[in-house]
């Protein structure tokens, strides 16, 4: 008998993907996932150069969270491959997720810690000794403006607030790279840039971060390479200059990805504001 269920991977036969790249921080390679009829990530291929601050950007529903959440270990995948400085993270797991900080979307923490506790549980998760784990978690509450709030349940904390104690947790065992989805929703601008700066320092003494935007401007600023995705595809890549060329990223995005609406829509919504 037959397996009525369809089979999870490309509709047609696709080309070999090249060999992961050893010398790039993640190298994904003919990544693939399937939703039930939908395709979330369709083939994809991307290197993250060591020491490079990545942005990933792409329209609502793209297929960004998906494909971070395969090339940290979080989704595994259909079919493909994630390189993580050169050791295949499906294969060797637990060498490779060692060498990485996430920072996933919509995280789940322990909320019942305290802040403190929260860090001082992640730092020991990650097998740092005890007297590491209490420096770490004194400069992370210092870096992040929580030293206030170290003894309030994280459950107490507001979004943002949670967003950085999430983010100091993805950093405690000083990984070489950094997988942040959204790192600054939710985040006050004077938070917003210190994170920004210890980020690039990071990036400076040779860390790689990843970092998932909606906000082009920022991406634009803050980081020197970038890809562009839609529809589970890598439409450009490269660095930030080369991707947007004479234009701003975000019109190159917007040509890129299309889908601006003529603005006739929603006449309903102009007349009864008119008329009210
Ligand atoms: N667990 C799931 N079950 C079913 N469909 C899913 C699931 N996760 C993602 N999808 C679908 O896969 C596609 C890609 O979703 P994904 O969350 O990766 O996009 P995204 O680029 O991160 O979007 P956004 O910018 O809105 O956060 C979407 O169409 C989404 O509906």
């Amino acid at each position: 008998m037959t397996d009525p269920t369809p089979s999870p991977g490309p509709a047609e036969p696709v080309p070999a993907a090249p060999p992961p790249d050893p010398s790039a921080a993640l190298s994904l390679r003919g990544l693939w996932k399937r939703f039930g009829e939908k395709v979330a990530v369709a083939g994809m291929d991307l290197d993250v150069p060591t020491g490079s601050f990545f942005g990933l950007v792409g329209p609502n529903g793209a297929g960004k969270t998906t494909s971070l959440s395969m090339a940290t270990g979080l989704l595994r995948p259909d079919f493909g491959t994630v390189g993580v400085h050169g050791t295949d993270l499906w294969a060797h797991p637990d060498e490779a997720k060692a060498t990485l900080g996430v920072l996933p979307d919509g995280v789940r923490l322990f909320d019942r810690l305290t802040g403190a506790q929260l860090l001082t549980y992640a730092g020991l998760l990650r097998g740092l000794d005890r007297a590491t784990v209490a420096e770490r978690t004194e400069d992370l509450l210092a870096a992040m403006d929580l030293v206030a709030d170290r003894d309030t349940f994280v459950v107490d904390y507001s979004a943002g607030m949670t967003k950085k104690v999430a983010l100091a947790s993805a950093m405690i065992h000083a990984p070489r790279v950094l997988v942040l989805d959204e790192p600054f929703e939710a985040v006050d601008p004077v938070s917003a840039a210190n994170i920004r700066d210890i980020l690039r320092a990071y990036v400076a003494d040779g860390g790689t971060v990843v970092v998932s935007s909606h906000v082009m401007d920022l991406v634009q600023r803050m980081c020197s390479h970038v890809a562009i995705i839609a529809g589970g595809h890598v439409l450009a890549a490269g660095t930030v200059d080369a991707v947007r060329g004479e234009q701003t990223l975000e019109d190159r995005f917007v040509d890129l990805v299309g889908g601006r609406r003529e603005s006739e829509g929603l006449a309903w919504l102009r007349s009864s504001s008119a008329s009210s």
